[in-house]
């Protein structure tokens, strides 16, 4: 990880940019797939297929045989991860539904808002890299609560055609059946314009890698809804002399295995921790499967040291990290500080990998400095919120002079008569 030294405030918007993977064209790239999906259909789906996931499929859609041997394949110990993962994940999610109640904003007028359900739901389930199935509790856990009608489900196959069990699994513990074996861009195009085999749906969830991100910007300019640009995965710590060097890095390198366009940042006002985290990293990093890859992850990263854990604070809300560590002393004081990130771990004890995976929240956040913007995924993501009015003649005599001046002070003369004529009415 590059070192950096009390960088300027001037230079922290600089600093705050993410590592750019050279992919010139992106734009045209995945462009020219959402129009040939569009166009083309399922050909087009196999196509792309072939040449990105390198297997030539014929049914796109999972078979139940399919589900039942995967089923079969899921060991115990993990069925049992994915259910307490489940319980706490519900839990969790089930406490943001909330019911408003009417409010009397005059005598006479009652306004409310009511929660409808999306009815047909996208669900894109990353499966370049690493099967994230864990991404399935995340997105069909909230759909579900908010109740969904329809969730249709895309995620990559591999070279033989087939898909992870684990992820097969836990669609099917959600009872999802819906599962189409399609990745990428592709996906996205499929689920938001529709083909032969795979339904257009409403809004598009999930996270995945450039191409997938892009394709959701891209057809969200089409107008259809996605959750939020769910990038690359990304990590900033804050710690201080009270922090544990070797849990950092454990964190750190937790995000950096995601893949080569992550980034992590580590930022101290407690100078001896960057050699330290530097050391304990090495010493993780050899011992990894995907040392690769979060070898190359750490090449983009940076520590900086900077004068106080204020300081490290101002400069993460500038950043607007995916996910926040506050490897720090009473870090809950530090909470009302915190402008920009997408979820916050406090204290020395919360892994952020514990919310990657069970303890409830949400892991499908908002990346690439969109944190400034953007909310992760929630019960709210899946549902219209409807407002409802109830005006009585009462309430319109009430409101009714408000409109009228303010509809004249618009030139919107229709708008007044729709008020006076009734007004005229109660009146006579
Ligand atoms: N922000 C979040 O909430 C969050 C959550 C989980 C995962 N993630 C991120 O999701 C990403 C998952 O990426 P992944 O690659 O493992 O899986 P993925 O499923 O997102 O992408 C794999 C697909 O990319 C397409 N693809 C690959 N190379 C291509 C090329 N050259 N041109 C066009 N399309 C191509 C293929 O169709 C392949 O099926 C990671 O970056 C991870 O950090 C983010
Ligand atoms: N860290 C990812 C979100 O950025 C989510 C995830 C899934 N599995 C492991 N991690
Ligand atoms: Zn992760």
């Amino acid at each position: 990880m590059k070192y950096l030294n009390n960088t300027p405030r001037s230079e922290w918007q600089i600093l705050a940019k993410r590592p750019v993977i050279e992919k010139r064209n992106l734009d045209d790239i995945v462009n020219n797939i959402i129009d040939k999906v569009r166009i083309m259909g399922d050909v087009a789906l196999r196509e792309f297929t072939l040449e990105f996931d390198e297997f030539n499929l014929g049914e796109l859609k999972v078979s139940p045989a399919e589900i039942e041997k995967a089923k079969s394949q899921v060991s115990e110990e993990l069925k049992q991860a994915i259910s307490v993962a489940y319980n706490n994940i519900y839990k969790f999610h089930a406490f943001q539904k909330v019911t408003e109640i009417p409010v009397e904003t005059m005598e006479g007028i009652t306004c409310w808002r009511k929660n409808v359900a999306i009815e047909n739901v996208g669900l894109y389930i990353p499966g370049g890299s690493a099967p994230l199935f864990s991404t399935i509790l995340m997105l069909a856990i909230p759909a579900q609560i908010a109740g969904c009608k329809n969730i249709v489900l895309c995620t990559p196959c591999d070279q033989n055609g087939t898909i992870n069990p684990a992820v097969l699994y836990t669609a099917s513990f959600l009872g999802i059946n819906q599962i189409y074996k399609i990745g990428g861009a592709q996906a996205v195009a499929a689920l938001a314009y529709g083909t032969e085999s795979i339904p257009k749906v409403d809004k598009i969830f999930g996270p995945g890698n450039q191409f997938v991100t892009k394709a959701k910007e891209l057809v969200q300019k089409n107008g259809i809804a996605i959750d939020l640009p769910a990038g690359p995965s990304e990590v900033l710590v804050i710690a201080d002399k009270n922090a544990d060097a070797e849990f950092i890095a454990a964190d750190l390198l937790s995000q950096a295995e995601h893949g080569t366009d992550s980034q992590v940042v580590f930022t101290t006002n407690y100078e001896p921790l960057i050699e330290q985290v530097n050391l304990a990293l090495e010493k993780q990093l050899s011992t990894l499967p995907r040392a690769g890859l979060a070898k190359k992850t750490l090449e983009n990263s940076f520590s900086v040291l900077f004068n106080s854990v204020d300081e490290c604070i101002d400069f993460s809300n500038v950043y607007a990290p995916e996910h926040l560590i506050l490897a720090i002393e009473n870090p809950t004081e530090y909470c009302d500080k915190i402008l920009n990130a997408g979820s916050v771990f406090l204290g020395n004890y919360a892994c952020e990998s514990a919310g990657d995976y069970a303890s409830g929240t949400n892991h499908t956040l908002p990346t690439n400095g969109y944190a400034k913007s953007y909310s992760g995924v929630s019960y709210d993501s899946f549902v219209k919120k409807i407002t409802f009015q109830k005006i009585t003649p009462r309430g319109l005599q009430n409101i009714g002079a408000t409109v009228e001046i303010m509809a004249q002070a618009e030139q919107l003369t229709a708008h007044k008569n729709a008020v006076s004529i009734r007004l005229k009415k109660i009146n006579n």
